[in-house]
């Protein structure tokens, strides 16, 4: 049993600089089990930057920063790569493998962990993400929408406690928009910790009628914990 005080993401001291430049600095969060938060400053503030350090992706070049407990800083690559199997990541630039299909896209990280593909469980999820008509489809052959929806399943297959999703409404419209919400609110009802970057103030607004969500901002390098005026 974890500790009532168990953290998923904790950043202590945490900075990132590059060049000389510090982008983001004294960076002091916590994120707990079954939390909802969105992650929003302006364009180049840092929350990709952000996004990559709590999954262990980047180094914080100050403080500490650990994801399900452990501090990246005691990780070789093999343990990183153990611990990113229970994180679910949909990154800003969706990538696919575009000669296979959405079913085989989805279903990459269990056939690359060597884990067998229950069909019946891949096509339950493939329709919650609403993409049955779709399975057969090449990713060149997707609408906008339709691909974060595929990248969002592809992040869920194997089952993550934790679903880091970096602007995962951008170029789709608000219903589409929406529609993502709701599939990320019904995971974290499930009991997942959601953390989500996005610009998107309208989506934050909507977000918490349906879900207890926290606001992180990133502004001149520090992180903030946004206001009720949201
Ligand atoms: N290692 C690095 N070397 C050079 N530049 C870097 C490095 N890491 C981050 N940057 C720069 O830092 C800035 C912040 O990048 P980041 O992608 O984290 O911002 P963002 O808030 O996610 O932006 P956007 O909202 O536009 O996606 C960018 O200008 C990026 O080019």
């Amino acid at each position: 049993m974890r500790d009532r005080g168990f953290k998923v993401i904790e950043f202590h001291d945490a900075a990132y600089g590059y060049g000389g430049r510090e982008l983001l600095s004294q960076i002091n969060v916590s994120l707990a089990p079954g939390s909802f938060h969105f992650l929003t400053g302006p364009s180049g503030a840092g929350k990709t930057t952000f996004l990559k350090l709590c999954y262990h992706e980047l180094q914080a070049t100050a403080g500490r920063v650990s994801l399900l407990g452990k501090d990246s800083r005691s990780l070789d690559r093999d343990d990183v790569a153990m611990l990113r199997r229970k994180i679910g990541v949909v990154h800003q630039d969706c990538q696919f493998l575009d000669h296979l299909s959405v079913w085989e896209n989805i279903s990459l990280p269990l056939t690359v962990s060597g884990r067998p593909i229950v069909e019946s469980d891949l096509a339950d999820l493939i329709a919650w993400v609403g993409l049955s008509d779709h399975a057969n489809a090449l990713p060149p052959e997707m609408s906008g929408g339709e691909r974060q929806r595929a990248a969002l399943a592809r992040a869920i297959i194997m089952s993550p406690d934790v679903i880091i999703a970096d602007e995962p409404t951008g170029n789709v419209d608000w219903e589409m928009s929406l529609r993502l919400l709701q599939l990320l609110v019904e995971l974290n009802r499930m009991g997942k910790t959601v953390v989500i970057a996005t610009h998107d103030m309208h989506l934050i607004r909507q977000a918490k009628s349906q879900v207890n969500a926290r606001v992180l901002r990133i502004a001149d390098r520090r992180i903030h914990q946004a206001g009720a005026d949201l």
